[in-house]
């Protein structure tokens, strides 16, 4: 039984409502809370005025408060009371009600998610249970929740009733007389009633049910073909998610999530699922392995054709103008216009994947024909990994999805109409077939692989018929193999029934892939460490997490750096111990009390901002003005502390003046940044060095927001007596860009395994920092700030994780 809630949210569809009951409607009164416009105003724009359908949100006290009016509803203009503790339950047409609890933090939690929850808890395909907001498709189902989220990121559970998408009726269809009374009924029947009882009065009450949402996980038995569908949902999540945090930082857009991270994280998992098949190849024989891999491909070959069908048909449906993502993205004068750019976006975006994937799986192909050695032990995943990289350039926003599917994947024309067909496809079953062919005697064979290959046969006769010249199938030329093992039948595609020997967790998962990208930085690992209890990585870390060793994502809209000029020094002295003014990079870092470098530590002779020597220097890279630029050398736990979350240390004992780290994340504009709040803003820093506490704020002021991409400094806690300091560096911007680095430095001898910390708050550090940050919460920009209480008794906000140097 879920624990009451403090407050619950009703989603339910009110136009239909309120044609059916309009005297009703007519008499509702709200109470107003801002941040519920967003939802509001996003659903008008898309639907009009009294079209479509509202969420609402009724404080459950409210709704028990006798002097609150006995109905309740939604005219124009109108806005509703606050949530904070919800939880989800859906609400079945039958009047079924399933619960789940919801990490709010879990950015990959959407309704999507919650709907393949809930068909497969109810074995309902969930095609049939897009039942949330009448006439919402998903997109702004996720919208709801994700507004929601963000409203409330603290909220430990949503509580959301919904109705289906293509039913008129309300969870307040029945029973009592106002929306109130129904509302108070669905309430407490689902609250406080004992299961049978609320079974008896036609609503089901489960179980709380912790919900996993779908994710690109390799499972046992995960097949490219689940994983490629996962890719899909993936991708649906990702667009929603963007959509959300255009919605909350309106009328700016902020920039889709990356694709080549999704198709990334794909190509990753697929990799591990072939490691897993080479790794069963050594309990079986060689010509299973190979029929696995081949029944492998074909599948991903139907997905792949399929989805690539699916977009082009979509496209051609909502085929929007040339350029039209581009030119809106630059001046997105209505919310209406940024949401159809994004979809345009989306779907380019999609054609773009769905034509690497083809690339993909064309050189799994090249390797499987090559031979089992090739599979085992040649350039593998690796290779193919590359041409992702040389495929992600070729498609600009400017090309339309036949552009892009036709020019690199299809033969010309055989996207047309509604036959898939693509011209590797047939040609790859027969020449899988020919190269099987010793190795599997006709009776042998199962029904499954004949039953595709005569599907793919018609296939290929009815291209044939359509074209001209059909392209020849290479029966002729079969590549050479090396000889296989006969096959044993029963087991000849079947499900597989060994586990493999390695089963990752979520934890080893998104662990190999941080380490991976670090590794690729020239950086040393990253551990997650857990001796407090069950977490297996902190909250809100999914492999969707763009982690980001050493820079910068910039957010839409920010120009590019200007690259930092050279110095010509010939580096003999190193730049530091130049003579004064000789080396121009060294001479702007203040250096009255000496070099801020010695002996690769830092020496706190300064507070203010270092620039480096860089990469268009002539100096040496062992030049010693460098510092905070040199990848990481020491590996990193992040672990759970006891009353901190998730926190970082160190396995090994550093010095004061150790340069530990820089903090990444998204590059966002000032005003962005001032629009967060609650832990959300505990996670984004001010780059406002260079700015002085009297004047306006420039207009190329920054912030970096590591809450949705970062590297591992994101988990340093707060203390009051910290062991980190942070320092402004430059080293490939203009110190006027406002773009520097903030590098994280040890101020003492720091033992192995001790939790690093710093002070968010600048008042803690020196004397000026002190006089500094109190001109500052003197602005009325700080005034206005929520501040929270952390453990050790300081207030934490974004104006006090401020860089005051
Ligand atoms: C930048 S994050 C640090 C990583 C965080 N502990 C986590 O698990 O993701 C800042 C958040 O950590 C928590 N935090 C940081 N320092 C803290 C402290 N000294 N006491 C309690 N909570 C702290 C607060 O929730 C704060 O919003």
């Amino acid at each position: 039984m879920p624990t009451s809630p403090d407050h619950i949210a009703l989603i339910f569809s009110y136009p239909a409502y309120c044609e059916k009951h309009a005297t009703e409607a007519s008499s509702i009164i709200h109470k107003t809370d801002e941040n519920f416009v967003l939802v509001f105003r996003h659903v008008e724009t898309l639907y009009g005025k009294n079209k479509g359908s509202l969420a609402f949100s009724y404080n459950r006290r409210w709704l028990e408060d006798s002097d609150t009016p006995l109905t309740v509803g939604m005219k124009d203009g109108d806005t509703i009371n606050c949530i904070e503790v919800l939880k989800v339950a859906i609400l079945h047409p039958n009047a079924y009600a399933r619960f789940f609890t919801v990490d709010p933090a879990d950015a990959s939690v959407t309704f999507s998610t919650l709907f393949c929850a809930y068909g497969r808890a109810t074995q309902m395909d969930p095609a049939h249970l897009r039942f949330t907001l009448h006439g919402m498709r998903l997109l702004e189902n996720d919208l709801v929740v994700e507004t929601l989220r963000i409203l409330d990121p603290s909220s430990e559970n949503f509580w959301i009733a919904a109705t289906p998408l293509d039913s008129e009726a309300t969870p307040f269809d029945s029973g009592s007389t106002t929306i109130k009374e129904k509302a108070m009924d669905l309430t407490t029947a689902i609250i406080n009633a004992p299961a049978e009882e609320v079974s008896n009065s036609g609503v089901t009450l489960v179980a709380p049910l912790t919900l996993h949402p779908p994710r690109l996980e390799p499972s046992v038995g995960a097949t490219p073909e689940l994983m490629l569908r996962n890719l899909k949902t993936a991708l649906q999540t990702a667009d929603a998610n963007w959509l959300s945090t255009l919605i909350c930082s309106w009328p700016e857009p902020c920039p889709p999530q990356d694709e080549d991270d999704i198709l990334w994280n794909f190509a990753r998992h697929f990799m591990t699922w072939r490691d897993d098949q080479t790794e069963r190849r050594r309990l079986e024989n060689a010509g299973n392995f190979l029929a696995r891999q081949v029944s492998a491909i074909v599948s991903l070959e139907h997905v792949h054709h399929e989805w690539r069908a699916e977009s082009l048909a979509a496209w051609k449906k909502a085929r929007p103008r040339r350029g039209f993502a581009q030119r809106s993205t630059r001046s997105t004068n209505t919310l209406q216009q940024a949401i159809q750019a994004n979809a345009t976006r989306r779907m380019l975006r999609e054609a773009r994947i769905i034509s690497i994937l083809g690339q993909l799986i064309e050189a799994w192909k090249t390797h499987l024909t090559g031979g089992l050695a090739s599979l085992s032990s040649g350039p593998g995943l690796y290779s193919d990994l590359r041409i992702l990289r040389e495929c992600r350039e070729m498609a600009d926003e400017d090309q339309t999805i036949e552009d892009i599917l036709e020019t690199r994947n299809a033969t010309p024309g055989s996207l047309a109409g509604d036959t898939l067909v693509g011209g590797v496809f047939s040609d790859f079953s027969s020449l899988a077939g020919e190269y099987l062919g010793d190795a599997i005697s006709e009776d042998d064979r199962p029904e499954k692989i004949e039953g595709s290959q005569k599907r793919r046969e018609s296939v290929r006769l009815k291209r044939n018929e359509r074209q001209e010249s059909p392209t020849p199938v290479p029966v002729n030329d079969p590549p050479s193999a090396p000889p296989l093992q006969p096959i044993r039948s029963p087991l000849f595609f079947a499900p597989l029934d060994t586990p493999p020997n390695v089963i990752k967790t979520r934890r080893d998962i998104i662990q190999d892939q941080w380490n991976k990208i670090a590794r690729e930085a020239g950086a040393a690992g990253i551990e997650f460490v857990n001796e407090i209890d069950d977490e297996e990585v902190p909250p809100g870390i999914g492999i969707l997490f763009p982690y980001v060793e050493r820079s910068y994502l910039f957010d839409i809209g920010i120009a590019e750096p200007t690259p930092l000029a050279g110095c010509e020094c010939d580096g003999k002295r190193g730049c530091n111990n130049a003579r004064p003014g000789r080396c121009p990079c060294a001479s702007a870092s203040t250096l009255e009390n000496g070099p801020p470098y010695t002996q690769g530590l830092f020496t706190f002779s300064t507070d203010d901002e270092i620039v480096e020597c860089n990469i268009a220097c002539g100096c040496s890279p062992q030049c010693n003005n460098r510092l905070a630029q040199f990848p990481r050398q020491i590996p990193v736990e992040i672990f759970k502390t006891e009353k901190r979350g998730w926190g970082a240390r160190l396995p090994v004992d550093i010095v004061r003046g150790y340069v530990v780290g820089i903090y990444t994340g998204l590059l966002i504009r000032r005003e962005e940044a001032d629009k967060l709040s609650g832990s959300r803003a505990s996670y984004c820093f001010d780059l406002d060095v260079n700015e002085e506490p009297d004047e306006e704020t420039p207009e190329n002021a920054y912030s970096v927001d590591a809450y949705g991409c970062g590297n591992w400094t994101r988990f340093i806690n707060h203390s009051c007596s910290p062991n980190l300091q942070i320092i402004s560096v430059v080293y490939d911007t203009m110190p006027e860009d406002n773009i520097p680095y903030l590098a994280l430095v040890a101020t003492e001898n720091i033992p192995a395994f001790t939790e690093l910390t710093f002070d968010y708050n600048p008042a803690h550090q020196t004397e000026w920092e002190l006089k500094r940050y109190r001109e500052k919460t003197r602005s009325k920009k700080n005034k206005s700030k929520k501040q929270t209480r952390c453990l050790c008794g300081a207030s934490i906000c974004r104006g006090w994780l401020s860089v005051v140097a």
